[in-house]
């Protein structure tokens, strides 16, 4: 198979790292662009869209974007695409005190890569879920909530792992398979 060339369109320094530990082994080649890009209000989906939509135009060519939600279960899926800004204003403390009171702290990640052909094309979206649960921080604070997300069947959270136990399990990992699969069918038709 040939190599695919990609722009990801972020400005996410470890989101990057993760995808290009990920798609190491891969015929996928990835090159990032940092855009400021604004982010709507919505679903995970018309958020996901709207970026990469944006990103596209901005760039003038393909693209890839990636948005990440954090979702409780007790919050029917809140702060989900919110959890940059209830991160920053209420650290890992802030979110087991948001949990407070309710009968579960069941939480899943959701990753959604966006893929675009170019300027004005409707882009393709592909989703990866982990599920888990919000614990008191734990491990290096490094990457944002990993120290408060523990992934259902192990008792380390993202953040005690090793990188490369996170990126076999992760809500990113499981997006990026999609993704690929994806390209895969794209280059056989080139
Ligand atoms: O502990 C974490 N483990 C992860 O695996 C992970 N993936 C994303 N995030 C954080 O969740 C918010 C998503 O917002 P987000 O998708 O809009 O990202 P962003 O604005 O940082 O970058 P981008 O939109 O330019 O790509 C941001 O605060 C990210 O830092 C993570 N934190
Ligand atoms: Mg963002």
């Amino acid at each position: 198979m040939a190599a695919r060339k990609l722009t990801f369109v972020t400005g996410n320094a470890n989101k990057l790292k993760e995808v290009q530990a990920i798609l190491a082994e891969s015929q996928i080649e990835i090159d990032s662009q940092d855009l400021d890009i604004p982010e709507v209000q919505g679903t995970t989906q018309e958020v996901a869209l709207a970026k990469c939509k944006r990103a596209a135009e901005l760039l003038g060519g393909p693209c890839i974007t990636e948005d990440t939600a954090l979702c409780f279960e007790a919050l029917h899926g809140l702060p989900g695409p919110y959890i940059k800004h209830f991160m920053k204003e209420l650290g890992h403390e802030g979110l087991n005190t948001l949990l407070v009171g309710f009968p579960t702290t069941a939480a899943w990640a959701l990753c959604t890569f966006a893929y675009s052909a170019g300027p004005g094309t409707e882009p393709i979206l592909f989703e990866g879920r982990t599920d888990g649960r919000i614990v008191p921080a734990r491990g290096p604070t490094k990457f944002g909530w990993d120290p408060c997300f523990e992934p259902q069947g192990f008792d380390q959270t993202y953040a005690e792992m090793p990188a490369e136990q996170k990126n076999k399990i992760s809500h990113r990992y499981r997006a990026l398979e999609k993704l690929q699969a994806y390209l895969c069918t794209l280059t056989q038709q080139d």
